[in-house]
């Protein structure tokens, strides 16, 4: 991309000025402990993954810390036999690294980064079905995420991992809850926070007995201008003994240091920032002409393109429903799903993008993080993430692009700039990972649709 004048990127409590080489100095900032004067403990292993042991005693070389097999971990038969009917045959690298610090006694707490798509979610479900007495009818593991649809697929996985136990796993979001009066007896519980913090409240979810609190998105969780306070809220009800499990892609320097203190004396496995960008995800801009030329584009793409299914995100919730209508009424099978929406039908939106019914949907960053699905191999940044102060923000891009390229495929994000404001926006979060995002000819059709065909290949 051509330089531009300033531009900054908003990282929690602190910004960067892009004249003073952010890749170089933020990177610094976040790498944090691994700069000079490494503390003991730590592994640097090659990949640049950073390993800080909470036990300064340990032995960062002994085979204990990374499990090449699901058997080294000393499952139950159970769990091994669910893990193995999702087609799982061995660990991926977060949870070799992370299996064995979750899964030790004493219980330690953890805080795990890994790049989206590359396994978080069975690291910290197979912790849960491992740690819960299927015998005690009481909830002894709760893991709460930010979003409904979030929720719903991490009990999906919960249940196909351990469908061959006796654990039983509850929900606890909106209409989907207990009925009122009826207490939790469920081994494990997972749910959004507003609706956990309710079940609390009203006496029906129990804490006493929990052994394990899990943040996913763990990042977004702590934000003190979002998820924050109800999610401290429902750490201060659980025991002191809890074990504290916080796992997310991204880390700003800010909410790691809070991340710290909500997790005290926590393993860290951490990445630089340099390498949070997955390499299969091509990364790519079109330069439109204004906002209404970004809808022609748009239309121009989905002709020429064969994307088998695709996310769109916007900033706000009336230009989903805009470009979904525009894109129906072109024969595309498209539905917009946004925080207006009541539960149910959001729910079934979701369950017809999973089954392939809907290819396209188009979003705000509700969807943004976690969502999973394989056949997603486009991303559109149709309108720019910032932050709620108008800076752009990176995290939120890396999120929203890594719902594709997930577990090793690839994947395309192509991002939409049409002014000197997106433009800069882009370009902040470019230099911010450090990795260049390529321009799309869109003056030129034939040229367009040259590019866009090599980039699906
Ligand atoms: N050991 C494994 N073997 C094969 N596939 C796996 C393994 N672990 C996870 N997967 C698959 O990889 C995909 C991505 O996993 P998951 O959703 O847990 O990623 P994540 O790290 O939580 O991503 P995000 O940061 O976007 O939330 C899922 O479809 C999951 O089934």
């Amino acid at each position: 991309m051509a330089s531009e004048s300033e531009s900054q990127v908003k990282r929690g409590d602190f910004s960067v000025t892009l004249d003073s080489d952010p890749v170089d100095s933020m990177a610094t900032e976040l790498q944090g402990l691994t700069a000079e004067g490494q503390p003991e403990g730590l592994i640097d292993t090659k990949e640049q993954v950073q390993i800080k042991l909470a036990d300064q005693q340990a032995d960062p070389n002994s085979p204990l810390y990374s499990a090449k097999s699901f058997e080294n971990l000393g499952l139950e038969p159970e769990l091994l036999k669910g893990i193995y009917d999702m087609n799982f045959s061995k660990p991926s690298k977060i949870q070799e690294r992370a299996l064995p610090l979750l899964l030790a006694d004493p219980p330690k707490n953890m805080i795990g980064q890994s790049q989206s798509g590359t396994g978080k979610t069975a690291a910290f479900v197979l912790t849960m079905l491992s740690r819960v007495d299927a015998s005690v009818e009481a909830p002894q593991a709760l893991c709460i995420a930010p979003s409904r649809e979030l929720v719903r697929q991490i009990l999906d996985v919960m249940q196909q991992m351990g469908k061959y136990t006796q654990i039983k796993v509850s929900a606890a979001i909106k209409d989907e809850g207990p009925p009122r009066g009826q207490k939790i007896t469920s081994q494990i519980v997972v749910g959004t926070p507003g609706t956990v913090t309710e079940l609390i409240r009203r006496n029906q979810l129990n804490m006493r007995q929990l052994k394990l609190l899990v943040l996913d998105e763990a990042d977004n969780m702590l934000d003190q201008q979002g998820l924050g306070d109800q999610s401290i809220r429902i750490k201060n009800m659980a025991p002191k003994t809890c074990q504290i499990v916080l796992f997310s892609a991204t880390f700003a320097e800010s909410v790691r240091k809070f991340a710290a203190r909500f997790a005290p004396n926590a393993n860290e496995i951490s990445l630089k920032v340099s390498e949070l960008s997955v390499d299969a995800i091509k990364q790519v801009y079109m330069d439109c002409k204004d906002e209404s030329h970004k809808l022609q584009v748009l239309e121009e793409l989905y002709s020429v393109l064969t994307v088998s299914q695709s996310i769109i995100f916007v900033r706000k919730r009336i230009t989903a429903d805009k470009i979904a209508k525009m894109m129906t009424s072109s024969g595309h099978k498209v539905v917009a799903l946004h925080g207006q929406l009541d539960p149910q039908t959001r729910d079934q939106v979701m369950d017809g993008f999973r089954n392939g019914l809907i290819k396209v949907l188009v979003t705000t960053n509700v969807l943004a993080r976690g969502i999973d699905i394989s056949q997603i191999n486009v991303v559109i940044n149709y309108d720019i993430p910032v932050d709620g102060n108008g800076r752009p923000d990176a995290e939120t891009y890396l999120h929203r692009i890594g719902r594709t390229g997930r577990f090793g495929r690839t994947g395309v994000a192509i991002n939409f700039v049409h002014d000197a404001n997106s433009f800069r926006e882009l370009k902040a979060i470019q230099d911010y990972f450090g990795r260049e995002i390529i321009k799309v000819e869109t003056s030129d059709e034939e040229k367009m649709e040259k590019a866009l065909k090599k980039l699906l290949q």
